[in-house]
């Protein structure tokens, strides 16, 4: 049974879920050097945002396949280090939305309405209401940084409280804006024209300190700002200083650049003009239920060999295409493996041709797919959907993708040709009806036949008894015949003959084949 370690809080729901399909340990509070030591017996990490899955962790980790992270971020994983060891990483983009746009609302009425002093003044035996003067939200600007899932929830509900609404995402539409209420504008702008702004972008090398103490000097002096995104975009020094000098008006902070937020971080002394919170946007029992299922199911469905929904580092398999692709990235595969084969040596070159209606789908899965196949041969079980894109750039494999929609044979087939230090082969092949793979062309010769274990293929002169001569050296090293075709041109043409075989080839039966009067080449094949 695999073993699955879980090593943040995680909701019950989503064990049951792991459970069914594996050894389920949770182990909560572990440090980095703990995770390193114990991490090699597991075949999968699900974690939250408190555990960071370091390099040396992941390095660690030669059983993991996939590392699950309940909630959006993945910033606390090395991403690029579980890609190259072929790791998939996955989150659940969507189950905590809700519950990160609620609390980012709630913190931008609670700093109007000096809730935390005024619940804080009155629990410690004082009455003291004219202390505690607000200010409306109704008719004020609202600046939204990041108009994503959470930006627009933020947006529909300001909306409906009456504020005028300012996005900056330069990764959106105007049109897109505009459906949601807000106009577009420069960052620059934002920050002078908006009462309230609030962060709702991920945490990257662009967005670390993007408010910085000159961007926040650009706020009104009445202005807050809400960051319930990630920490480290907020300049938190800067920040802490532009409040306290009055620079603006105040700050309510969920996320940190270092959490838990230190004893002596400058936020913590800078009075009551700020309001934090320790990271709990997605900390209600839904989202916590949302999250734990999404990706305990991915889990489980990644350690029973399917494909996961919301793979961050499997370039472009989005959930709607994968059901439909499917049969299309194993034709992919099964080819790519062939031609590598095919070519024997080094390739350097490889383009991947959709044709008819596949030329109508996403291609990057299945060029994906091609590439895994084309690496199989050297890198066998290293090489996945994840890695095998990387490894393909680092041997230096050039690869173009082509469509031809007007291609229509089959209703939609993928044609592959490689280069390489031995030459150039062809394949095509073709999806018959559900999922029943064929190899339809090899080397520009029209053949029909399906992918089995061991294969044969030869390039020979079109000649009387050239077939008798192959089946008998075969039989003379006892292996079976189970199909053989010949796809040609022209009659007493070249041609190439593809034969399915019981048994593997051994060694030596090569040689002897081309030996054979009128065989120009032979391959072995195993797929
Ligand atoms: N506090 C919490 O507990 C909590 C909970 C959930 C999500 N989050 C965080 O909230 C953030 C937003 O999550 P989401 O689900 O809305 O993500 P999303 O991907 O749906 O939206 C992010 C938006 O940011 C925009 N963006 C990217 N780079 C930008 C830049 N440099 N400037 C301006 N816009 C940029 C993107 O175009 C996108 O529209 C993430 O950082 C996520 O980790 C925090
Ligand atoms: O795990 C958490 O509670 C925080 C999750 C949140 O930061 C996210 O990015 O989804």
């Amino acid at each position: 049974m695999p073993k699955v370690l879980v090593s943040d809080p995680i909701d019950q729901a989503g064990i049951d879920i792991l459970s069914q399909v594996a050894q389920v340990d949770v182990n909560t509070g572990l440090s980095a050097a703990e995770l390193v030591r114990i991490i090699p017996e597991y075949d999968a990490l699900m974690i939250r945002s408190g555990t960071q899955v370091t390099k040396e962790i992941i390095e660690a980790g030669n059983l993991l396949k996939i590392i699950g992270r309940a909630g959006v971020g993945v910033d606390n994983v090395d991403v690029p280090a579980a890609t190259r060891k072929g790791i998939v990483v996955v989150n659940s983009p969507e189950g905590n939305t809700i519950a990160a746009a609620e609390h980012a609302i709630a913190m931008m009425l609670s700093m109007s309405r000096h809730i935390p002093e005024a619940n804080a003044s009155v629990k410690s035996g004082k009455w003291e209401r004219n202390r505690f003067i607000g200010v409306e939200v109704y008719k004020k600007t609202l600046g939204i940084v990041g108009l994503g899932k959470i930006g627009s929830h933020f947006a529909a509900s300001a909306k409906a409280m009456g504020m005028k609404l300012l996005a900056y995402d330069p990764f959106i539409s105007a049109e897109r804006a505009e459906q949601l209420g807000c106009r577009l504008v420069e960052l620059e702008l934002l920050m002078r024209e908006s009462d309230y702004i609030t962060l709702h972008i991920p945490k990257t090398p662009e967005t670390k300190h993007l408010i910085n103490a000159e961007v926040l000097s650009k706020m009104k002096p009445t202005a807050r700002i809400i960051n319930c995104a990630r920490g480290g975009i907020i300049d938190e020094a800067a920040l802490a200083e532009a409040i306290k000098e009055g620079k603006i008006a105040g700050a309510a902070i969920d996320v940190y650049e270092h959490e838990p937020l230190e004893a002596d971080s400058p936020l913590r002394s800078v009075g009551q003009n700020i309001v934090l919170t320790p990271h709990l946007g997605a900390s209600t029992a839904e989202a916590q239920v949302n999250v734990a299922i999404d990706v305990a199911e991915q889990i489980r469905d990644v350690l029973l060999g399917l494909p996961a929904r919301s793979a961050v580092n499997i370039p472009g398999i989005f959930p709607d295409s994968i059901e439909k692709l499917k049969p299309y990235l194993q034709l992919a595969e099964t080819l790519g493996n062939l031609v590598s084969q095919l070519a024997g040596g080094r390739v350097d070159y490889l383009n991947v041709q959709l044709q008819g209606e596949l030329a109508n789908n996403q291609s990057q899965p299945v060029v994906v797919a091609a590439l895994k196949g084309l690496l199989s041969q050297a890198l066998r079980e290293r090489v996945n959907y994840v890695n095998a894109s990387i490894e393909a750039k680092e041997r230096g494999i050039r690869v173009v993708e082509t469509r031809d929609a007007s291609i229509r044979d089959y209703t939609g087939s993928l044609h592959l040709m490689a280069k390489g230090t031995l030459g150039e082969h062809t394949v095509t092949g073709a999806v018959l009806g559900e999922n029943e793979i064929r190899i339809t062309s090899v080397d520009d010769f029209p053949v029909n036949v399906s992918p089995t274990h061991h294969m044969l293929f030869t390039l020979h002169r079109d000649m009387p008894g050239i077939i008798g001569k192959i089946g008998s050296q075969l039989g003379s090293f006892n292996v079976n015949i189970a199909s053989m075709q010949v796809g040609r041109k022209i009659v007493r043409g070249d041609a190439v003959m593809v034969l399915s075989l019981d048994d593997p080839l051994p060694e030596g039966i090569l040689a002897e084949i081309i030996k054979v009067p009128g065989i120009r080449d032979a391959y072995t094949v195993n797929l």
